[in-house]
């Protein structure tokens, strides 16, 4: 039996600890803990209670203790764009902002009188949501100029909580790209850029691969769980670790379907072609150097609040029975609208959207969650036509993975629409690519092609196939 390896994967709706183990030559999973994750208001600003979060962390490290596993590696992985910045004294200089806070309005506009759109896309590869770090760093600068002339370290939310745990202070590649920060062809910090904007290239630390052992405990930490692990970043970025656990790629177009729906293929090459930039489709770093060629997609963030909104009296199998009723209710909403990013009520937004379209306005719970879904799907369809437009080629397959892929009215809507083969799993994706990189980074697995092997002969998949053609 192999070394245990504790995956901490932390989304933008929950977080989860899993432990992985190899067995037989199969991936075993335990999840021992799991919590929720919600943005918190704290003065003006949508934040991250990255404190609670870290508590999460050590609670769920405290329960092996209780499995009698002493894990011999740990890693972090969390939603994208997002950081912390530390003063002389490793004291955060602000609190965790999160990346649907106003702040950013208006400001990518701003940044486009510094650096053209086009150069900004043809350097870094990324796709423009006004929410990536650069806006957040130029709205900082702008507002509060100060805060950034104190900041000696920036690290994003993985970091930080590493830097909790060892002391030490690194940033990773997969989650670095998504600041729009990072050169595509140099894969290093874009010096240019940052001092084109005005912001202090010095707090950025060197950017460490997906495999690095970062460190070891600090002792206090040691003392306080009975035992010392080995901290390796895996692929920080969440989505990054979630593709690398896409058993089939050939042929196939993921889905990392859970607060976002973020919605590519794998490539060794950054596409930064003029049709990427028009239909906004980014070149996020992947492991081993590879790119994830993806666009987001406002994703199941729609019925997460929709659910909230019924003060969860329904849970999202209920929504998905209540829906499946509403056979004849076909309102659609533009689901990347910027008004579904954060709005007071998505039920009232949702209604509102179609009133001012002139469609039929959801009433009921499954009229509303049936908007949601069958909106989503659109929004994928059009999605898979440009990648297929821009490689020229068809894709046969799709593979849903994330915990989106529980939805099985969901998977069966996407295959009748695009007429393709949807292949839903694995729900723990992204633990799992976080494992297999620890994995390889204690030299378990050799590579990641023995490593999607094993993915594949460990996780069972469902398959769905066009049931009936729709109009
Ligand atoms: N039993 C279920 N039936 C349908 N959808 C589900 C089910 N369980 C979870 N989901 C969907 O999965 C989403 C959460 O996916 P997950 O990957 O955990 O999100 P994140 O990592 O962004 O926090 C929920 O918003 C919900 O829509
Ligand atoms: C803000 C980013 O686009 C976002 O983090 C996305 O990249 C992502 O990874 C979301 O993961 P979830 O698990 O929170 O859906
Ligand atoms: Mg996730």
């Amino acid at each position: 039996m192999s070394k245990y390896s504790l995956a901490v994967d932390i989304g933008a709706s929950s977080g989860r600890l899993i432990l992985g183990h190899l067995e037989n030559g199969k991936l075993q999973l335990n999840e021992i803990h799991r919590f929720e994750n919600n943005i918190v208001q704290k003065g003006e600003h949508y934040c991250w209670d990255v404190d609670k979060l870290f508590n999460e962390i050590k609670a769920g490290i405290n329960k092996c203790k209780d499995l009698d596993v002493k894990p011999e590696s740990i890693g972090i992985d969390t939603w994208a764009v997002d950081f912390v910045l530390l003063d002389e004294n490793n004291k955060p200089l602000t609190d965790a902002v999160a990346y649907r806070d106003p702040r950013t309005d208006g400001i990518m506009e701003e940044v486009f009188k510094v650096i053209p759109k086009e150069k900004l896309y043809l350097e870094t590869g990324i796709q423009f949501q006004k929410f990536n770090t650069i806006y957040q760093l130029y709205a900082l600068k702008q507002k509060s100029p100060e805060v950034l002339k104190k900041a000696k370290a920036f690290l994003m939310i993985p970091e930080y909580f590493n830097f909790l745990l060892t002391g030490k202070k690194a940033n990773e590649y997969t989650n670095a790209t998504s600041t729009q920060l990072v050169n595509a062809f140099t894969k290093k910090w874009d010096h240019e850029l940052l001092d084109k904007l005005g912001i202090n290239k010095e707090m950025f630390q060197d950017i460490k691969t997906p495999k690095t052992v970062l460190g070891t405990l600090s002792e206090e930490l040691v003392s306080e769980f009975g035992f010392d692990m080995k901290v390796v970043l895996p692929a920080t970025h969440d989505t990054g670790s979630a593709v690398i656990s896409v058993p089939e790629l050939e042929d196939t177009i993921y889905i990392s379907s859970g607060t976002w729906s973020l919605i590519g293929v794998e490539n060794r090459f950054p596409i930064c072609v003029p049709k990427a930039l028009e239909y906004n489709f980014t070149n996020e770093g992947g492991i081993d150097y590879r790119f994830r060629f993806l666009k987001n997609i406002m994703g199941l963030w729609m019925i997460q609040e929709v659910k909230r909104n019924y003060n969860d009296k329904y849970t999202f199998a209920e929504l998905v029975d209540l829906a499946r009723s509403e056979k004849e209710f076909n309102s659609i909403v533009n689901v990347d609208d910027d008004r579904f990013l954060k709005p007071e009520n998505m039920i009232e937004e949702i209604q509102n959207y179609c009133k001012e379209t002139n469609q039929q306005v959801p009433q009921t719970p499954g009229q509303i969650a049936k908007c949601v879904y069958e909106s989503l799907v659109e929004s994928y369809k059009h999605a898979i036509n440009e990648i297929e437009e821009i490689f020229e080629k068809k894709f046969p397959k799709v593979n849903v993975i994330g915990g989106g892929c529980q939805n099985e009215m969901l998977n069966q809507i996407i295959a009748d629409v695009t007429n393709k083969e949807v292949v839903a799993g694995p729900i723990e994706a992204t633990a799992i690519g976080n494992i297999v990189a620890q994995l390889m980074a204690l030299g378990e697995i050799k590579d990641i092609s023995q490593a999607r092997t094993i993915i594949k002969n460990s996780f069972e998949v469902k398959t769905y196939k066009q049931s009936f053609v729709r109009g």
